[in-house]
């Protein structure tokens, strides 16, 4: 077992020293968090780290993780949480970038607290895939990435596991008001509308009170707020002006 003060030496040199902004990206097999994430990559400029990504490519580079991380996955369990932290921040330091997509991460409380205490990192907020369980199982089976746990036997504890762990945390993030939920069983052009409207709103920061082209900025975007009913994180006077004028 390792030491205190080796632990502790391991811990300092897993810190970050860069300012950066997190999304956490949430959602069930097969809802569309690679997808969208590719998506939001190339429109606003995030890095993608992808936990189950991560974790594939510490098994095919043989570490002495590797055959444990396999098994886990194959009976589609959770790594345990200082494995996936500690990937995930060693891809934050090697990376030139301060803007963070967390694709598939947390997946569980124990997930969140270990990557605080590694990191006091909080999310800018976190976008949560919403899409009935038939749909993903239809996208997962049909996904031919030739991944191991894509069999219907694996899928369906995944979805146990999500339930049971992720889906907590998606209300915990919603009781914080950190939450930007989005109806994910959309054609992908569609829900990345929902998704677009969100990200845009958090890069520009429009003031309604200064002109009326900040105005026109808020009345296009809340056409996408309705579709992703996702408005709760406009302010409350602006969200009622605008019921008022548009229902
Ligand atoms: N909105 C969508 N409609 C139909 N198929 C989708 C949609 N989003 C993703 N897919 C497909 O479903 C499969 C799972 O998507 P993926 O992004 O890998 O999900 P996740 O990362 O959440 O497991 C992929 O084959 C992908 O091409
Ligand atoms: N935070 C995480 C993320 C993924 N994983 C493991 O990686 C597997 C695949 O995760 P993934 O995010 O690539 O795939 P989906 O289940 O979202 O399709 C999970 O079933 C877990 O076994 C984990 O243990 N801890």
């Amino acid at each position: 077992m390792m030491g205190s003060s080796n632990k502790e030496a391991v811990d300092a040199s897993l810190q970050i020293h860069k300012q950066i902004k997190v999304v956490f990206v949430m959602g069930g097999p097969g809802s569309g968090k690679g997808t969208q994430c590719s998506k939001i990559v190339q429109e606003f400029g995030y890095t993608h780290l992808s936990a189950g990504d991560l974790l594939r490519d510490e098994v095919k580079s043989g570490s002495e993780n590797g055959a444990m991380i396999h098994d886990l996955m194959n009976e589609g369990k959770l790594v345990a949480s200082d494995v996936i932290v500690r990937l995930i921040v060693k891809a934050i330091q090697e990376t030139d970038n301060d803007k963070f997509l967390l694709d598939g991460f947390p997946r569980n409380e124990d997930n969140l607290k270990a990557f605080e205490n590694l990191t006091k990192i909080e999310p800018d907020f976190v976008l949560y895939l919403d899409c009935p369980e038939e749909e993903m199982i239809k996208r997962v089976l049909s996904r031919n990435q030739g991944r191991e746990d894509d069999n219907i036997e694996t899928i369906r504890k995944r979805f146990r596991v999500f339930e049971e762990s992720t889906l907590p945390l998606v209300d915990y993030y919603a009781s914080k008001g950190k939450l930007r939920r989005v109806d994910a069983a959309r054609s992908v052009e569609e829900v990345f509308e929902s998704v677009r409207a969100i990200f845009s709103s958090t890069e520009v920061r429009p003031r309604p009170d200064r002109h009326c082209n900040c105005f026109c900025k808020y009345s296009s975007s809340f056409a996408h707020y309705e579709v992703s009913t996702s408005i709760d994180f406009l302010p409350f006077q602006l969200t009622s002006f605008l019921k008022r004028v548009h229902v």
